[in-house]
This record gives C-alpha cells, structure tokens and sequence, in this order.
C-alpha cells in the first residue's frame, strides 16, 4: 500500500443480498435490471467496492446460478471502475458446492469468505410483516429459527482451494470473534495471504452484539492477533449499521453500507436506495475529515489483482 492511500476509507456497498424479501422493502433491487442500476448508482456515489448477489426476477428468491450474475455483470464491469465482489455466502439455504460457483466461474478481484458457522436468526421478523407479496417468504424467516449458516472448516478449505488460483481475494466475514481465531488459523496454514480483508459483521442475531464495546472488542482482538497485516471493515446489520459506521471510521476502519445489511437510512426511513446509504457513509468520513477511497486506491490497499 503507498503510503498516500494510508487513512483513504473504503466504502463497499451490499446491494441485494438473500436474506430481506421483498415485501420488506419496495426499494430491494430484485431484477438483473435493478441490480445492475443500484450497482452503478452507489459505484458513483462513492462504493469502490460492490458486493453482489443475485436473485431470482420474478420472485426475488436468491439465485446462486452464473447465469443469474451473467444478467447484470457485463453492464456493472463496463460502467464502474468499482472492484466487484461476488458472494460465496448465497443464501444459507445453499451447499457450499452451490454458493461457489459464481466466483469460480467469474474468477472476480473478490470473494466474500464466511468464517464460521453461526445460527441466523431473522425469525423474529415474521410477526412485523403481516402480508407477504410472495410464497416463499414466510416460511424463508420461519425456517430462520432453526437454521445454521454452516461454514465449516472443510467448507472455508475448499472455497479457498477453488478460487486461488484465480487472482480473487477474499472480504473475510467475521461475525463473532472467534471468527478471527478462525482466520488466524489459515494464515498460519499459509492458506491465505495478507492483507487480510477482514469484513466485522455487527448486530446479526447469532453473531456479536452492535454494541460500541462489541465494536472495540473485535478491532483490539484483530490488532492482537493481525497487526498491521490487515484491513479492517465493518458492518452493521439493520439499524446499527450508520451507528456502527461511524465508530469504525473513528477507528481508521473501512465501512461496509447496502441493501443487503440494512434496509434504512436513519431511524424509521427506508433507504430510498443503495447510493443513499453510500451518501450517508460519505458524509460520516468527510466529516471526520477523512478521504473516501477511489476504486484503485482500494485496489492499492487490498492489493487485488486489478
Ligand atoms: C451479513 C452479510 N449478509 C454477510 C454476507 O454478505 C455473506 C456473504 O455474502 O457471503
Ligand atoms: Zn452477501
């Protein structure tokens, strides 16, 4: 990293994900149409990196097929000089054979890597949607109240076994602490190389609580045990995720806003749109006098391939 990008801020904006649904929110990008528009949108308002899912149009039920991606990539990549970042997560429905194959295929700069397994609660959901627009939804939240994210230690092995060779480097999600004990074991195995991208996931029911605490507690374990052999990122799910932000940027850390993580922009107020959120993460940094990091300059600190 050249010294002139040490403090630049990397903003990476989650457009879509798999867990909300769309009766959750009207403005949930669902079509290859939508994605590929709030992808370029946030890309210009600030996102260096786009973290991307995709889904299936006329459900908006996730869908971890190439082909789904194939619909709106070409017209991200041809539009932004952003480093686009494609899910192995998918949905935690999926089989990690099935959650990699996007990545494989589209051999992109980054790859989320989920480093534990963790229960993922979004059951508590259900009774604030009354109606749901589609058949899949109810029982999708339902299902939540029995479900393991499963990211096994096998599972993490072969993600990086099949994406390596491939130039990709990976957006490690941590969503608990151990989580970085995790990590730290395949940099010693040398199955993964610094910087480390390590992605802090905050306020996800089954993870680490979006309390400052939790916040300070995760940075001072990845100081400990990464040095300066990482990045660090944040993100805040649902209405911690500004809160959370801003605490991070104050901690020299990167942020991490989207669609996919939180649905809101402020207290009650649906975000209108990803490069909403983008904006709001832009003004936390300018007004903490930092800089917001362009594409190549995030490509500089993460070193990824270009
Ligand atoms: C909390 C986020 N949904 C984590 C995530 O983005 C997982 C992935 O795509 O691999
Ligand atoms: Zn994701």
């Amino acid at each position: 990293m050249t010294k002139d990008n040490k403090g630049k801020v990397i903003i990476t904006c989650a457009v879509t994900g798999a867990i909300h649904t769309p009766t959750m929110s009207p403005y949930l990008p669902i079509t290859p149409d939508e994605i590929a528009k709030e992808a370029i949108a946030a890309a210009e308002a600030g996102a260096a990196i786009l973290h991307l899912h995709a889904r299936n149009p006329e459900n908006g039920k996730p869908d971890q097929t190439p082909e789904a991606f194939a619909r709106f990539l070409p017209r991200i990549k041809q539009a932004t000089k952003a480093a686009i970042n494609i899910t192995t997560g998918g949905s935690p429905y999926m089989k990690v054979e099935e959650r990699v194959k996007p990545a494989a295929q589209f051999k992109p700069e980054v790859a989320s890597l989920n480093m534990g397994s963790i229960n993922f609660g979004l059951y508590h959901l259900v009774d604030k949607y009354k109606t749901f627009k589609f058949d899949w939804e109810k029982p999708h939240l339902e299902a939540t109240r029995d479900l393991v994210f499963r990211n096994s230690f096998k599972d993490i092995e072969f993600i990086l076994e099949t994406c390596y060779d491939n130039g990709t480097r990976f957006e490690f999600e941590c969503y608990d602490i151990a989580h970085l004990y995790n990590l730290a074991h395949f940099l010693d195995r040398g199955l993964v190389k610094p910087p480390l991208f390590v992605q802090s996931v905050f306020g996800l029911l089954g993870g680490i609580g979006s309390h400052p605490e939790d916040v300070a507690h995760m940075k001072r374990t990845a100081d400990r045990l990464f040095g300066d052999s990482f990045r660090w990122s944040v993100l805040g799910a649902g209405a911690a995720q500004l809160r959370i932000a801003a605490q991070a940027a104050a901690l020299g850390g990167n942020i991490r806003v989207g669609l996919e993580d939180s649905l809101w922009a402020g207290k009650g107020k649906l975000a209108k749109s990803n490069a909403e959120q983008v904006a709001l993460a832009r003004k936390i940094i300018e007004g903490l006098g930092m800089q917001v990091a362009t594409p190549d300059e995030a490509r500089d600190i993460l070193a990824l391939k270009g």
